[in-house]
């Protein structure tokens, strides 16, 4: 399946620089140091879908397993490491159904099948642990990461030197 943002170019330190100036507040982003890249791309963007959830990735198996349209799903799963919220079958599932990566605040496992997963992957760790699904957590909700917010429909770039949010694409096209 083709992803429509897969031919997206960018970078996070070029959207930067041209976006320095911007006094708005509309400009948000993270430190690269805060995750690790497991994916097969360590350049990713899209529109955002969102997840909230501790320890329990019943909602993240849902959204994955569901059409992704090249968009980007953060999952604040609340900085947890004591449970896995992705593995490599569900890495999998996102890169079946388009999506063009997924931000994981907290843990994922199965590290070989994730760099072998055609989507784009950032997380804070990784633990063999799984999670018990029990549906508990909340999808499509705004999210506060390290004290940014992150809401549906914005747009996130993502690579090695950091994260961006804007709330409409910044990236020129063509
Ligand atoms: O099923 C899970 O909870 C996560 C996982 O290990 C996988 O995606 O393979």
């Amino acid at each position: 399946m083709t992803t429509p943002t897969a031919s997206i170019r960018f970078s996070t330190c070029d959207l930067c620089d041209s976006l320095k100036a911007d006094t708005s507040g509309d400009t948000r982003w993270l430190p690269g140091s805060l995750y690790r890249s497991y994916g097969a791309f360590v350049r990713f963007a899209g529109p955002v879908a969102t997840v909230r959830c501790l320890d329990d990735n019943s909602l993240v198996k849902a959204a994955v397993e569901s059409f992704g349209a090249g968009r980007v799903l953060v999952v604040d799963g609340g900085g947890s490491l004591r449970r896995s919220l992705l593995g490599g079958n569900l890495a999998a599932s996102a890169a079946r159904n388009g999506w063009a990566g997924v931000l994981i605040h907290g843990a994922v496992r199965d590290l070989e099948e994730l760099r072998a997963a055609g989507v784009g992957i950032f997380a804070l760790g990784h633990v063999p642990m799984p999670t018990e699904r029990r549906d508990q957590g909340l999808a499509d909700i705004p999210v506060l990461i390290e004290g940014v917010w992150i809401r549906p429909g914005d747009w996130l770039y993502a690579d090695e030197d950091g994260v961006v949010i804007a709330p409409k694409a910044v990236h020129s096209v063509g």
